[in-house]
């Protein structure tokens, strides 16, 4: 097995377009905190970097408090103390220039929401005003980023929401008379309406149920492809992935140990802790009992040294508990962080082939 350089990787992961939508580089963001007069810090991402191209859906997943969250929140520049960016850096490349954004202004930032950067997020009621009618979430949005005023604006409004499958009359409606799927729906043509070129989707439909959550992602994914738009997925539902991204990155203790493209990742997980999150879906016919993970997850207000997954870790080997695995690119678009899976190729050549387009 050949092992490819970063750039060589990043490069072949953006088969689709020459240059990436979203590029983020070594980010480092920590929660710091004063404890009973002691300093502290959480280092919730820890040397972050992946790329997302044109018009692709990317799925971040990962078990609670794995730093999803807070990595959407550094990517969309919305930071706030305790957290603080430690290093590396976030740009998009939009149509119209390419934004760095911890270089923009309050100012700045505010102009590319809704236009050219949105939101949709799992509580929609964060975005939907409960005392409002629907309507004036739309114009409290979106009527600031579009040239449409007045009755044009109520059109493009009324004609988005017909080409999303839904009435013009929900936006008579108040948040709390709608159904949650109905109302993540109504978020959706909300995140969408300015037509943006990078959606951010955080557990959109972890609170609905299955039924109501497949109309929803279909949804997602139709509008997204009309828009040809790129969208970030944070989900730590597997099956969701699944069906939805493209490419797939696996968040743990604040880093990502895995990456590739999401039928990839499926078909052959490399990291002990992907075949773990794929291992424990349920598949019919399969009745062996699942084995939960044993142990828990690092404190990480005090990490440990070497691979943070080495405790919980069925493979792990000495230098595992001394020294942190790179992110290395084992394959095009495949990238690992795992001393196992790279000082093994003899061991891992045969599923890598597999994976080659
Ligand atoms: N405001 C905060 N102050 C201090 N630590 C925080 C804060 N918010 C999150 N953290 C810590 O940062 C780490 C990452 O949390 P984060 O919410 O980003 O994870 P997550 O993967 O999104 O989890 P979940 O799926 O449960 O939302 C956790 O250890 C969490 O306790």
């Amino acid at each position: 097995m050949t092992l490819l350089h970063p750039a060589a990787a990043s490069a072949a992961a953006e088969d689709d377009a020459a240059i990436p939508l979203l590029s983020v580089d070594r980010l480092k963001a920590y929660y710091r905190l004063k404890l009973f007069g002691i300093d502290r810090e959480v280092r919730a991402v820890d040397d972050v970097t992946f790329a997302i191209g044109r018009n692709e859906i990317y799925g971040l997943a990962g078990e609670s408090s794995s730093g999803k969250s807070t990595l959407i929140k550094t990517i969309a520049g919305a930071i706030r103390p305790p957290l603080a960016v430690e290093t590396g850096s976030v740009c998009f490349n939009f149509s119209d220039g390419t934004r760095d954004i911890y270089r923009l202004t309050p100012r700045e930032l505010g102009e590319i929401r809704w236009k050219r950067l949105s939101y949709i997020m799992q509580g929609s009621m964060s975005v939907l005003n409960p005392v409002r009618r629907i309507r004036h979430s739309f114009t409290d949005f979106a009527l600031p980023h579009v040239p449409e005023k007045g009755a044009a604006f109520a059109e493009r409004i009324g004609r988005h929401l017909e080409r999303l499958h839904l009435e013009r009359s929900v936006l008579d409606a108040y948040p709390h008379e709608l159904s949650g799927g109905m109302r993540q729906r109504v978020a959706i043509a909300l995140a969408t309406v300015c037509g943006p070129e990078f959606i951010i989707a955080d557990e959109p439909t972890t609170a609905l149920d299955v039924i109501v959550q497949k109309g929803v992602l279909a949804m997602l994914r139709g509008i997204q492809r009309e828009l040809g738009s790129s969208v970030l997925f944070v989900t730590h539902d597997m099956a969701v992935h699944a069906n939805l991204t493209d490419r797939l990155g696996i968040m743990y203790a604040g880093r990502l140990v895995e990456e590739g493209r999401t039928r990839d990742l499926f078909r052959q997980p490399l990291h002990p802790y992907t075949r773990h999150l794929i291992s424990s879906l349920p598949q019919i016919g399969d009745d062996t009992p699942k084995k939960g993970l044993e142990g828990s997850p690092p404190n990480l207000a005090a990490p440990l040294s070497g691979c943070r997954f080495h405790p919980r870790c069925p493979l792990a080997i000495d230098i595992c508990r001394r020294e942190a695995p790179p992110m290395v690119a084992v394959a095009p678009g495949r990238r690992v962080a795992c001393h196992v899976v790279t000082a093994s190729p003899d061991a891992v050549a045969p599923a890598m082939e597999e994976v080659r387009p």
